[in-house]
């Protein structure tokens, strides 16, 4: 049996799967979580965050489908399985102090620009108004790089692509997986949220292009 969580760490779960569970529900309404995918967290406190139990209906979140866990992805204070891509959640809030939200989804544009841009590695955005919406850039006359990593189910595989790239020095915004979604963060889940939509928009402008382009 798993120790009850203490009333100041229940009270702030509390407050964070309500976040949570309104923003699943927006997403899902737009077609982003199909099936059961996709994931969301929110860092609690330096230790803790709350994620979605692994398998739950995204678009139908109450508080009881949401768990804490600690930075090393472990369960606290529930029986139940995190989300199976928890180390990538874990890991936005080890490497990036700032960010308190990780979103991921399954878009139809997110899963079919991962496997058209694969070969290339990333999906290099030039050019585009929305890449104000992204945090820290101020003009469309910039080059952002969104990575495409290959998908793994073996967590830590996709962990140490994040690192390299994070570690080689380039700027992460978000990245996509390989036939599979994309994941984003933000300092608050406005912020998240924000990142989320553009990139959707963005990916699915780079579609278009692709698919008109002579
Ligand atoms: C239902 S297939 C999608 C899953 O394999 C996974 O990629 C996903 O996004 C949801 O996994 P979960 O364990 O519910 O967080
Ligand atoms: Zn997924």
């Amino acid at each position: 049996m798993s120790k009850p969580l203490p009333t100041a760490v229940s009270a702030l779960l509390a407050d964070r799967a309500d976040a949570i569970a309104e923003a699943a529900r927006e997403l899902a309404a737009f077609g982003w979580t199909p099936a059961t995918s996709s994931n969301f967290s929110m860092r609690i406190d330096d230790q803790l965050a709350a994620i979605t139990i692994s398998g739950r209906d995204k678009g139908r979140l109450g508080r009881d489908d949401i768990m804490v866990i600690d930075m090393n992805g472990k369960a606290v204070g529930s029986e139940y399985r995190p989300s199976a891509e928890t180390g990538l959640h874990t890991q936005v809030y080890r490497r990036f102090p700032d960010a308190n939200v990780v979103l991921h989804t399954h878009s139809r544009t997110q899963s079919v620009a991962s496997r058209l841009f694969a070969a290339e590695g990333r999906v290099r955005l030039e050019g585009w108004e929305l890449q104000k919406a992204i945090a820290g850039h101020t003009t469309h006359d910039s080059t952002l790089d969104i990575p495409v990593f290959p998908n793994t189910q073996h967590m830590p595989e996709l962990e140490a692509r994040v690192d390299a790239w994070i570690d080689a020095g380039k700027p992460l915004y978000a990245y996509l997986i390989n036939g599979h979604g994309i994941y984003t963060w933000g300092h608050d889940m406005a912020e998240a949220r924000r990142h989320l939509e553009a990139l959707e928009f963005l990916l699915g402008c780079e579609l278009d292009l692709r698919r008109l382009s002579p």
